[in-house]
């Protein structure tokens, strides 16, 4: 659904994208993170087609999005993270001229504002100055605008800053939404606990570069998992029989051992068979998933080592 191909991007005397190339399937919802200043709204902008990279292409919806931007534009919904709006035009006023912006046709365009301002809960603030709208709802609006012609693909730059723990669910429950309607999503956010609520997939921008693409449903099968067993008393075999694993980082202290474990579920339930057919008694096998925030760091963490 999106496609960026050997992306290059450069302001005067900075290259804010070097070689940046990826594929995001259709329906998903893509986490778009890196340190401030890695190029996170310059890769929007570049598929937003509202800048021009200086080598490469990206296509969005089977559409090359340089060479036929006005075509792309109707895929697309993108909110920036400076987004504006006209403090004095109404609320519905505002999403009436978003719509023409985009070419909807008059005869429709009343029923598609009403449901626009139902999706994002402002119904009620249809007649209300934009200006007099508190930040969440400035926020909503500013999303319903952006998604006032049904676009297939929306990009949202930083869309929960300033927001209030309320908002920030509410709009996590929106992508989610969106996504199942079929929308395919990108998200630069530095709330990465949020992000991993609904994000299908990590792309990590450090320095210009992509340094990490992951998808998240399918990493999590293999993904090393930190393991926490405790057995009902102490037994003198563990240490013999945990030796003889495939593990790493054992630490045993009396009844608990504490490692992590490369494997999927099928995998894991052999390991808890071995434990149990050994005869230790386990009465607890505890699972900690690593966090979107601990692959995050590791892989700028890796990447900064490999660099220096
Ligand atoms: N108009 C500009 N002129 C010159 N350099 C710019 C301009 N806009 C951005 N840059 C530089 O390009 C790089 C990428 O900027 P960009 O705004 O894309 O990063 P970002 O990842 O979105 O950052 P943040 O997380 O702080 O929003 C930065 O080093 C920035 O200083």
């Amino acid at each position: 659904m999106i496609r960026a191909s050997e992306l290059v991007y450069e302001y005067p005397g900075k290259r804010a994208l070097d070689a940046v190339s990826f594929t995001l399937a259709a329906a998903s919802i893509t986490a778009l993170v890196g340190p401030n200043g890695a190029g996170k709204t310059t890769l929007l902008r570049c598929l937003a087609g509202l800048d021009e990279p200086y080598s490469g292409t990206v296509e969005i919806a089977g559409i090359d999005v340089l060479k036929h931007p006005r075509d792309a534009h109707r895929h697309i919904g993108y909110l920036p993270d400076d987004f504006g709006l006209y403090a004095e035009l109404s609320v519905r006023r505002c999403l009436l001229y978003a719509g023409r912006a985009r070419g909807l046709a008059d005869a429709t365009l009343d029923a598609r504002v009403d449901e626009v301002a139902a999706q994002l809960e402002i119904g009620d603030k249809l007649a209300d100055k934009a200006g007099s709208l508190s930040r969440g709802q400035r926020q909503r609006l500013a999303i319903a605008q952006s998604i006032i012609h049904r676009p297939s693909v929306l990009l949202l730059d930083e869309p929960a800053s300033g927001l209030d723990p309320e908002s920030r669910a509410a709009l996590s429950g929106l992508m989610r939404k969106l996504r199942g309607e079929g929308m395919t999503l990108v998200v630069s956010s530095h709330i990465l606990a949020e992000l991993e609520e609904y994000c299908t997939g990590m792309l990590v921008l450090q320095q210009a570069r992509i340094v990490e693409h992951r998808l998240i449903e399918q990493a999590d099968a293999a993904a090393v998992r930190q393991v926490r067993l405790r057995l009902a008393q102490h037994s003198e075999a563990l240490a013999d029989v945990l030796g003889g694993l495939p593990l790493s980082e054992l630490q045993i202290d009396g009844s608990v051992a504490n490692f992590d474990y490369a494997g999927d579920d099928a995998a894991l339930a052999g390991l808890l068979a071995t434990l149990v057919n050994a005869g230790l008694p386990v009465c607890e096998l505890q699972i900690e998933h690593a966090s979107l925030q601990d692959q995050y760091l590791l892989a700028v963490d890796v990447n900064r080592g490999g660099r220096a």
